[in-house]
């Protein structure tokens, strides 16, 4: 029996929360069908939404089993306890796996990640094809993350220390920063005017060259995105973020909660309800199961700031409990208690 001793390729997905991670790896892994993939979904919440998603995908070159869900807490802070025993199981599955994609949650720094690849136990066997970041086409439109002004403020005063204490912006801006591609989503939602506007704010945060891939639903051709060969494990030194002097980093910026609700009637109600409370209560994210009355399926719901999608993705399976949750993410002080109330209203 021969024995393969090549490194297996890993690609790192980084992305600001809900820019559309998830749905740019559902699609690799549909026109990747044939290579054997394993899936690292890690999520800030507690509860597993994207995991979850992703197993619903029904490819036979990713079973269920190839995709291990590292929820509660965020890959970079948990290195050492979550990722390199996840990697040991992904590495011991027979047939051997091809390709390794990490989704890593919305609010993770890809860089203490990438770093975890230089342990002598991870680099023997595993090397960083390359970092891809998703960023939100429709809010670098709408100038919601990534400031131009402190971009040009940095620039202007050749000061390169680029602190400038905005959360969001900084979590954007180190993904970006250790990025060798940059998926710019949901460009079918963007004029060309829009898609100029959301290019050119990620041309002034980008500190190199980096290509911009735009993409609709996650539609991209997988041969731009993977087997890129770059061994970013050996370079992401080099990657200066906004964290790099901080041993130990926690998302103290962040707060996330899990909201059950009762069974749902009118789903587009709930829908109206969510928006209006993502506008009010100033919540970055919301997504999650629910159970509709007198429907046997399972509804979808995928809140970006006040943009809501929902839809029915699959029949609620015999035995499972139908319940309706939802995990809400957002800044550090969002009013819990006022975003509960509205939910339920
Ligand atoms: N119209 C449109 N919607 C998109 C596109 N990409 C993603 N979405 C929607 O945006 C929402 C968030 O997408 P996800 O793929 O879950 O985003 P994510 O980055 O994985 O989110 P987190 O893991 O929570 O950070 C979902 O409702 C998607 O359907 C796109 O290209 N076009």
């Amino acid at each position: 029996m021969s024995v393969n001793f090549d490194r297996v390729p890993c690609t790192v997905v980084t992305g600001f929360l809900g820019a559309g991670k998830t749905t740019l790896i559902r699609n690799l892994i549909e026109k990747l069908d044939g290579k054997r993939l394993a899936i690292i979904v890690n999520e800030f919440g507690d509860v597993g939404i994207d995991g979850e998603v992703l197993k619903g995908c029904g490819i036979e070159s990713c079973p269920e089993d190839n995709i291990i869900e590292l929820a509660n807490g965020c890959i970079c802070c948990t290195v050492a306890d979550d990722f390199v025993p996840a990697i040991d199981q992904i590495l011991s599955l027979e047939p051997r796996v091809d390709h390794i994609l990490i989704e890593t949650s919305g609010l993770a720094l890809p860089k203490p990640l990438v770093q975890a690849f230089q342990w002598p136990a991870v680099k023997a066997r595993v090397t960083v094809d390359a970092v891809i970041a998703v960023v939100d086409g429709v809010a670098l439109a709408e100038g919601r993350v990534a400031d131009d002004h402190h971009a040009l403020e940095a620039q202007r005063s050749q000061d390169d220390s680029i602190d400038h204490d905005d959360p969001i912006e900084e979590v954007f801006e180190d993904q970006i920063a250790c990025a060798d591609m940059i998926v710019l989503t949901k460009t079918d939602l963007l004029d060309q005017a829009s898609l100029a506007a959301a290019k050119g704010r990620i041309q002034a945060h980008l500190p190199r060259a980096v290509k911009i891939v735009p993409a609709a639903n996650g539609a991209v051709d997988p041969s731009v995105l993977i087997g890129l060969g770059l061994a970013v494990e050996d370079d992401i030194e080099n990657r200066k973020t906004h964290h790099d002097d901080e041993l130990d980093h926690d998302h103290d910026d962040f707060d996330s909660f899990v909201i059950d609700l009762a069974t749902v009637t009118d789903p587009e109600a709930l829908a109206a309800r969510i928006s209006a409370t993502a506008e009010a209560e100033n919540v970055l994210r919301i997504k999650g199961f629910i159970d509709v009355a007198n429907k046997p399926m399972r509804l979808q719901v995928q809140a970006v700031g006040s943009r809501v999608n929902h839809y029915f993705d699959r029949a609620w399976a015999q035995g499972e409990t139908r319940q309706s949750r939802l995990v809400v993410i957002g800044e550090k002080g969002i009013d819990r208690a006022a975003i509960e109330k509205m939910l339920a209203a």
